[in-house]
């Protein structure tokens, strides 16, 4: 997995790719405020490297390559011993190949390795005089570094005492753990800061920061032990024999924190095959891990070895990263959806412009809940740093904030349950619409009643929550079963009102088939496309009696969405009997059903993907009406209807013109044979007039279709 190189294709583009990355880095390792991810940091950094093997005698003395930092950070506290950084390897066959040119260097194959997880933090040198934790420096560029002394007391793992009085430096990685980083960001936006990408950042900003109104913890984990220059002579003796294993125990042992206590502690493997095992099993525990890693380190373990080795200026011969995918790309915050699951949960998703993470594609990543989305600081449009590792579902890890143009959009937060526009409970931290597990209930019983499907005038969405909550209907079928005196029985129900709602039942019962279709709420299958099915089938034994092969004849119906639908039919079949034995009805008035030889003339259908918005693409294929006074016609409905027509809502409209034989569509185009143009109709009748495709009037519409009103 080693990431491609950026193209370089000139000296003009190699200055900038050096300009670009030695900026990236510094504020990589300064500030936590990089604008690359890691990716597109060592894509820049390999193209770098590609154009110089090419062009030796012109590489820039500011290049990155070959030094620690890419030499982009400095520091004024000389190290004891330099603070290198690791060379790297992707695969097991590098990895192989790397102890083969070990065994080289130290003149035997090593039998003895230490394999830790790789900790995505910073690199610090923690000096402690007798016992006392007294001063914190970077690792800088390596030989020198800077004075953070000021963060001594906020990084968990550092005791400020050892557990013995000895004059010591401990280096390791600073990090914040996901929990820290939450908390960090949670502080930071409640002091107006902006909060930080990721983890690392927020460790590399709040290393540095000094004089900050507020403190936020990091942790600590130690991976190297080593004398001072006022280290006891017998002590310092001891430290350089100590296998680096031996290191880490005597670490934990005077009290400083060490992986030991991860669910990945460092171990000890004898062959390339047992640390090839480890390197599996830290790369399948990564996701769940409570810090970030990106790679594990594996290191020739005995203190001789090690000297055999050596050092180069950027790293040491004697350890090697093995990288593991990134799992971490910046890329934008589109939109969030709100979605509604089974028990009434309603949970923010993002949409994000497409990104690819080791290997998938995410568009989608988890919100969590809205409680996140105000600690996060996120604002639609904003460049966000998004995490997948393994196959936890990807989520947004924050804003990356100093990428904002200033033209991001606070995200709206709904007032009112996306799915059945009931109350939310925002009382926990996870909102829940006030149906609860109801809330499907609800939703499914308004929209069968609403206008458009079924049109039971008086039951709206505040009669439908009284019902459901009364424990009156537990489905649709329920509603027609409905009596005088359980209506009458409830509040607010006046003789009046009920013998209203009761006869708009009984109208109700006698909707055409496409309407109860719609009801039914089939996934994928709105208005438009239930009459297309409704026509083409003509009657609901038709409808269940077909396969998907024989859905899919329905224009609009492909083979994706057919089976879909066969399958929710059979799921609905319960439902459907109910209503039928209810005396709904299941006949499409006008339609006759397609003939019984599958493989008929109307078979060629596998028309473009089915959008079946309001208006719909529909096309009427049913055999029934082919000779109404719109057959063979494409007609789109446009503006405000007036005369006879006035009443009629757009899906009443696109159903007149299915019965009259026609098609009904929502779009203009060459295909289009008449435009029905009402009030202030805009750019479709323009459109219809460029084409030069014939226009109607309202009121001339209804004189044409006069027979199939009412
Ligand atoms: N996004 C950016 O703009 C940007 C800029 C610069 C660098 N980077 C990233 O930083 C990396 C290169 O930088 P680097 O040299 O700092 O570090 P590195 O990640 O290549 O490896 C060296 C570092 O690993 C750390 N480490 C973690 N666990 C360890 C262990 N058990 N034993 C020893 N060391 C351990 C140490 O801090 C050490 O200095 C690349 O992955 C690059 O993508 C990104
Ligand atoms: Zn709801």
């Amino acid at each position: 997995m080693t990431t491609p190189a950026a193209v370089i294709v000139d000296a003009a583009g190699y200055a900038q790719a050096v300009e670009d990355a030695v900026k990236a880095s510094a504020a990589y390792y300064t500030g936590g405020t990089s604008v690359l991810d890691d990716d597109s940091y060592d894509r820049l950094v390999r193209g770098i490297a590609a154009w110089e093997a090419d062009h030796p005698d012109h590489v820039l003395p500011d290049s990155p390559s070959g030094k620690v930092a890419g030499g982009a950070v400095e520091g004024d506290v000389p190290h004891t011993v330099a603070m290198l950084s690791l060379d790297n390897v992707f695969s097991s066959e590098e990895f192989t190949a790397w102890t083969v040119s070990l065994a080289r260097r130290t003149g035997h194959e090593v039998t003895r390795f230490s394999v830790e997880p790789k900790l995505d933090g910073l690199a610090i040198a923690a000096r402690y005089v007798d016992g006392r934790l007294t001063r914190l420096i970077t690792r800088g560029d390596g030989t020198a570094g800077e004075d953070v002394s000021h963060a001594i007391g906020t990084i968990e793992g550092l005791p400020a005492e050892l557990t013995e009085p000895v004059t010591v430096e401990a280096r390791g990685e600073v990090l914040m753990t996901t929990a820290q980083f939450e908390h960090a960001n949670e502080v930071r936006t409640a002091h107006d800061g902006q909060p930080f990408a990721n983890p690392r950042g927020a460790s590399a900003g709040t290393l540095r920061a000094k004089e900050r109104a507020y403190t936020v913890p990091m942790t600590f984990f130690g991976y190297g032990l080593l004398p001072l220059a006022d280290t006891e002579a017998g002590f310092a003796e001891r430290l350089g024999e100590l296998a680096h294993s031996e290191l880490m125990d005597r670490t934990a042992v005077l009290g400083v924190n060490t992986t030991a206590t991860t669910p990945v502690p460092g171990i000890t493997a004898d062959t390339v095959e047992e640390v090839l095992t480890r390197v599996r099993e830290i790369a399948a525990l990564r996701a769940g891990l409570p810090f970030g890693i990106d790679g594990i380190v594996i290191k020739a373990d005995l203190a001789a070895d090690q000297r055999a080795a050596g050092s180069g200026s950027r790293a040491p011969r004697w350890a090697i990263a093995y990288k593991l995918p990134a799992v971490e790309k910046i890329t934008r915050l589109l939109e969030v959806e709100w979605n509604v699951g089974r028990t009434g949960i309603i949970a923010p998703r993002a949409v994000l412009e497409p990104v690819e993470i080791d290997g998938a594609t995410i568009t989608y990543a988890t919100l969590h809940n809205p409680g996140d989305i105000t600690r996060r600081d996120l604002r639609l449009g904003d460049h966000v740093m998004v995490h997948r590792a393994g196959d936890v579902i990807p989520r947004v890890e924050a804003p990356v904030a100093h990428l904002r143009t200033g033209d991001e959009q606070p995200i709206v937060f709904p007032e009112v349950c996306p799915r059945c526009g009931s109350g939310i409970d925002t009382s926990e931290l996870r909102w829940r619409c006030e149906q609860g597990r109801n809330c499907h209930l609800v939703a499914a019983l308004s929209y069968a009643a609403g206008r458009d499907q079924l049109d039971i005038e008086g039951l709206g969405h505040t009669r439908v929550v009284q019902f459901v909550e009364a424990g009156l209907v537990a489905d649709l079928a329920d509603v027609f079963a409905l009596t005088r005196d359980q209506l009458l029985g409830l509040e607010r129900m006046g003789e009046t009102s009920t013998d209203n709602l009761l006869a708009a039942i009984v109208t109700a019962k006698g909707q055409p088939l496409s309407r109860v279709l719609c009801a039914l709420g089939v996934r994928g299958t709105g208005r438009s496309m239930s009459r297309r099915i409704a026509r083409y089938f003509a009657t609901m034994d038709n409808i269940r009696a077909a396969d998907a092969e024989s859905m899919q004849k329905v224009e609009g119906i492909g083979t994706e969405k057919a089976p879909s639908i066969v399958a929710e039919l059979v799921e609905l079949a319960p439902l459907i009997d109910k209503l039928a034995a209810a005396g709904v009805n299941m006949t499409e008035p006008g339609a006759t059903p397609p003939a019984p030889v599958p493989d008929e003339a109307a078979a060629d259908s596998d028309g473009p993907l089915d959008t079946d918005t309001d208006t719909g693409t529909g096309t009427g294929t049913g055999t029934g009406t082919a000779d109404g006074p719109l057959a063979g016609m494409a007609v789109v409905v446009t503006g405000a209807m007036t005369g006879p027509l006035e009443k009629l809502s757009r899906n009443e409209m696109n159903e007149l013109v299915e019965r009259a034989g026609g098609r009904s569509s929502s779009s203009v185009s060459k295909k289009t044979t008449l435009v029905v143009a009402g009030a202030n109709a805009g750019s479709k009748r323009a459109k219809a007039e460029s084409l030069g495709i014939r226009l109607a009037t309202p009121e001339e519409f209804a004189i044409l279709i006069a027979d199939y009103l009412g």
